[in-house]
């Protein structure tokens, strides 16, 4: 920015900030918050409607007072004779220099001569060096009137030392008024957690402030723009050392460019800026743009003198070089250890990607894993045994991720896929166990009854054990709730030494459930028929599909038109789910269904499946399969064994007859896992004491307790270990009557 066109208003609103320092060509946020700001913001940038009323001057380093009642820190102190911070009495100093910038608190860590008692020597050359000081002769004249040498910039170090050396006492206070007149280009308010405004401005020029003229609702001073051409130009005496700087403060900001990576959009900025804008606004915008503290900030934008400017920045230019430098070097021993070691991973970077290089941070780093994980991902596939015209879309996927930045929201969604298309087994299945004698056995051990059930299972063991690639029926048990239809389901792949799983479809509406989504919808997934296939990792497994009459149609499509192409033999060999947009062959998976009833089960689909009705159990078969198979079943769910608990014949009829009322017998099963339940919390309560007592001898006790376990206080009878019975001290009284009375009878 050339600020030798720039004209500041004269009178400028002041913003005082406490954070970030505004440098003339840079842009800096401010929030801000506080009375005064908020004023300045309110009266000023938002009812002005000329561009003169956005520029204000942004005073660095100084903090606006909460509320309006509080007093403004001083922007200005030129009759302030308490600024005095020692008392010197000692005849050398001619002076002392306070550290702050003027305003308060003083900044402990300006370190501009620190806070000594300056000799006369170094006074002087202090001065000299900054432009900005003021001097105050305390002793003889310590009001306004005696600020001699306010403007002390204009001033040439010979003059300015003849004017210092006959004073005696000085009291040089460095005062910070040098800010920034900036633009606000831009004003975002908002209301949360409490009013406050974020401007955007962008940096005109340095300003010194002559005089404040008002402190509320805002402070405006009468200010003296700063950054003027002719102060560059002009003064043929610096003009040769100032080109020597200008000339060396511009290659090293061309070295420090060429660190840089020129395919970021910034840097190439950067680069043709040095080109095009003048030398002598060059210090403020590199100062802004590489690291440096918001002191080094402060002291750039002190130097008022270019001459110094320079001074003061080269040394931070020259340091982001060094760090650049070094930061390169670190990488690229850790990228040849890299190397030396891992020779498994010869190729680090294919010819084809795209290498997007950032140098400045870590994303090389990370890109390099990236394109590693990149070329594994590419072996798997090809590895991953997959058809021919799937491989063709897995290779186009990759060959799009390559290119793809891993920053973009897609590259996720493409690895993803790609990751899913090596999991799926394409070719992958188990062998089937088909021996009808071990399956009729296994049948019978895991299921008690269901004659017509299992005799149509054999038959269709049979029939696959004499061909091979049967394009079978559909099974559906249809019968009512908890009469084994899944856990035949279970078992038949057990018998058959098949992967089992189970696909619920109960109240499922939309095909999607099925098919999957379309990879273009975000957060897409594949269907449950896939899904199921990668959880099991085979391509012939015991697929059941449970509560199929209980599916629903909604407005996303109808779940049952998905599922037809699913169970048609005919089709189901090129399933195409809408994730994947490939065929998977869905011909070796066994296909099970279970529903209540047959009423709302689409003709089409049932017209693909052959029923095996299962009937209700009677009282009898309720029983036996309680004694064989869920009694025994809960005992062992809940750690327990025949020693802690026996729940007689008698009981069990008992349970069948009062407390449940049901065709199959789910809620027998519960009812039972209720009692070994709470014999369970008893055993886990004796079992320090059970390793004292294990000599005990087994007692026949029958014991009766009245369960609350159970939904109601009849009595039932239990046979149980004399160990928990000491446990249930209230059943252990009972039963102690009980045996008293038996012994008396
Ligand atoms: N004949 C049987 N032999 C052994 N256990 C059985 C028998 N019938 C049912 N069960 C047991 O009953 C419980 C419930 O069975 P399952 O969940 O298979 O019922 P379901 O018919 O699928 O019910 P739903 O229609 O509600 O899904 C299971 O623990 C199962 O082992």
């Amino acid at each position: 920015m050339d600020s030798s066109a720039i004209q500041i208003p004269s009178r400028l609103p002041l913003l005082l900030v406490n954070e970030g320092v505004l440098l003339p060509g840079s842009s800096v946020r401010a929030v801000v918050e506080t009375s005064r700001n908020l004023q300045l913001v309110r009266s000023r940038l938002l009812r002005g409607t000329s561009l003169r009323s956005t520029i204000i001057g942004v005073v660095p380093n100084t903090r606006d007072p909460d509320t309006e009642a509080q007093e403004l820190p001083r922007l200005h102190s030129l009759n302030d004779n308490n600024n005095h911070h020692h008392n010197c009495d000692d005849n050398s100093c001619i002076g002392c220099l306070r550290p702050s910038r003027g305003l308060f608190p003083p900044d402990p860590d300006f370190t501009v001569n620190g806070s000594k008692v300056l000799t006369a020597k170094e006074a002087i050359n202090g001065i000299i060096n900054s432009t900005t000081w003021e001097i105050f002769d305390t002793k003889t004249a310590p009001n306004t009137e005696s600020v001699y040498f306010a403007n002390t910039r204009r001033l040439s170090p010979m003059r300015f030392q003849s004017l210092l050396y006959p004073v005696r006492s000085l009291v040089f206070i460095l005062i910070c008024r040098i800010g920034t007149a900036g633009i606000a280009v831009q004003v975002v308010g908002s209301n949360w957690p409490k009013p406050h405004y974020t401007l955007l401005i962008t940096g005109l020029c340095r300003f010194h402030i002559l005089e404040v003229l008002k402190e509320k609702p805002y402070p405006v001073a009468e200010v003296e723009q700063l950054d003027r051409l002719e102060q560059y130009t002009n003064g043929s005496d610096a003009a040769g050392e100032l080109n020597v700087l200008s000339e060396q403060f511009y290659e090293y900001a061309i070295q420090l460019v060429e660190l840089l990576d020129m395919s970021v959009p910034v840097v190439a900025k950067l680069r043709r800026m040095l080109d095009s804008l003048p030398k002598e606004t060059l210090p403020d915008i590199l100062a802004s743009i590489i690291r440096t503290s918001a002191n080094e900030k402060l002291q750039v934008l002190d130097a008022v003198g270019l001459e110094e400017r320079f001074k003061k920045t080269i040394p931070l230019l020259v340091r982001q070089i060094e760090g650049l430098k070094l930061l390169k070097k670190t990488r690229k021993l850790k990228l040849d250890d890299e190397k030396r070691v891992v020779t498994i991973r010869p190729i680090r970077r294919n010819n084809s990607i795209s290498g997007k290089r950032f140098p400045l941070d870590t994303a090389e780093e990370e890109e390099d894993d990236d394109v590693d994980d990149i070329i594994m991902l590419e072996k798997k596939i090809r590895n991953a045994n997959i058809p021919e015209q799937a491989l063709k879309v897995c290779m186009k996927e990759i060959k799009r991720l390559k290119n793809m930045p891993q920053s973009m929201p897609e590259f996720v969604l493409t690895r993803n896929y790609l990751e899913l298309m090596v999991e799926l087994p394409w070719k992958k299945s188990t062998s089937d166990r088909l021996d009808l004698h071990a399956a009729r056995v296994l049948l019978d051990n895991d299921h008690y009854a269901m004659q017509e059930l299992k005799k149509r299972v054999l038959e269709y063991l049979a029939v696959r054990q004499l061909k091979n690639n049967l394009k079978g029926p559909i099974l559906c048990f249809v019968g009512p709730p908890g009469v084994g239809k899944t856990s035949v389901g279970r078992s038949i792949a057990k018998t058959l030494g098949r992967e089992f799983h189970r696909i619920s479809l109960g109240g499922v509406s939309d095909q999607s459930y099925i098919r999957g989504h379309r990879r273009t919808y975000v957060g897409s997934m594949p269907g449950r028929i896939i899904n199921g296939l990668k959880s099991v990792g085979v391509n012939n497994p015991v697929f059941l599909l449970d509560e199929i009459d209980k599916m629903g149609r909604g407005l996303q499509g109808d779940p049952a038109a998905a599922l037809l192409e699913v169970l048609d033999p005919e089709q189901n060999h090129s399933f195409t789910d809408h994730y994947l947009n490939v065929s998977f062959d869905l011909s070796q998976v066994l296909f099970i269904a279970t529903a209540n009833t047959t009423a709302t089960i689409p003709p089409a689909l049932l017209d693909r499946m052959e029923l095996i009705q299962v009937a209700g159990y009677m009282q009898e078969d309720k029983v036996e399969i309680a004694l064989r198979h869920l009694i025994p079943k809960q005992l062992d769910l809940h750690g327990l064994t025949p020693h802690h608990l026996q729940i007689p014949q008698e009981t069990t009829e008992d349970i069948i007859s009062r407390y449940t009322r049901e065709a199959g017998v789910r809620s027998l099963e519960r009812k039972i896992a209720a009692i070994c339940r709470a014999v369970a919390v008893k055993v886990a309560e004796s079992q320090h004491r059970s390793a004292k007592s294990s000599h005990l001898p087994w007692l026949p006790l029958t014991l009766v307790v009245v369960h609350t376990c159970l939904s109601n206080t009849q009595e039932l009878s239990f046979t149980v270990n004399p160990l928990i019975v000491q446990l249930m001290q209230l059943e252990l009284l009972k039963a102690r009557n009980k045996i008293m009375n038996e012994a008396g009878n």
